[in-house]
């Protein structure tokens, strides 16, 4: 399956099958439902990691509006294995993708 940005649609290109226009808009619906139920889990660690990384986000965009500067934030995410840093990444990722189109 493909998917080709266009004209505020997804086109879904089905290999095989039926070709499909879905509206952008449903996409960050769904991001934003999914942000939603991820984030009310998130436990007192993850939370404290997901606040702060969006405070930064927040702080480099409102300086990048205000003068173009393009600095950017790195964060490094340690926890040991099974101590839901993926979890946490994926509230982020659902987070930023229910606002913007392109997260990277
Ligand atoms: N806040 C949470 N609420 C419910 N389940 C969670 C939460 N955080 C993590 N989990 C679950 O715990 C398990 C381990 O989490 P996760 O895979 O995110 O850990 P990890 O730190 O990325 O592990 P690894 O370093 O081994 O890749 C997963 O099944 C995940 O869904």
């Amino acid at each position: 399956m493909r998917r080709i940005a266009g004209m505020g649609h997804w086109f879904t290109e089905a290999v095989g099958g039926a070709n499909i226009w879905e509206r952008r808009e449903d996409k960050h619906v769904a991001q934003q439902h999914l942000a939603s139920s991820l984030q009310s889990h998130l436990n007192a660690d993850q939370r404290v990691a997901f606040d702060t990384m969006m405070e930064c986000v927040a702080f480099t965009t409102m300086l990048a509006a205000m003068d173009g500067n393009s600095d950017k934030a790195s964060f490094y995410l340690h926890g040991a294995g099974g101590t839901g840093k993926t979890f946490l990444y994926r509230a982020l990722s659902a987070h930023l993708q229910g606002k913007v189109s392109r997260v990277s």
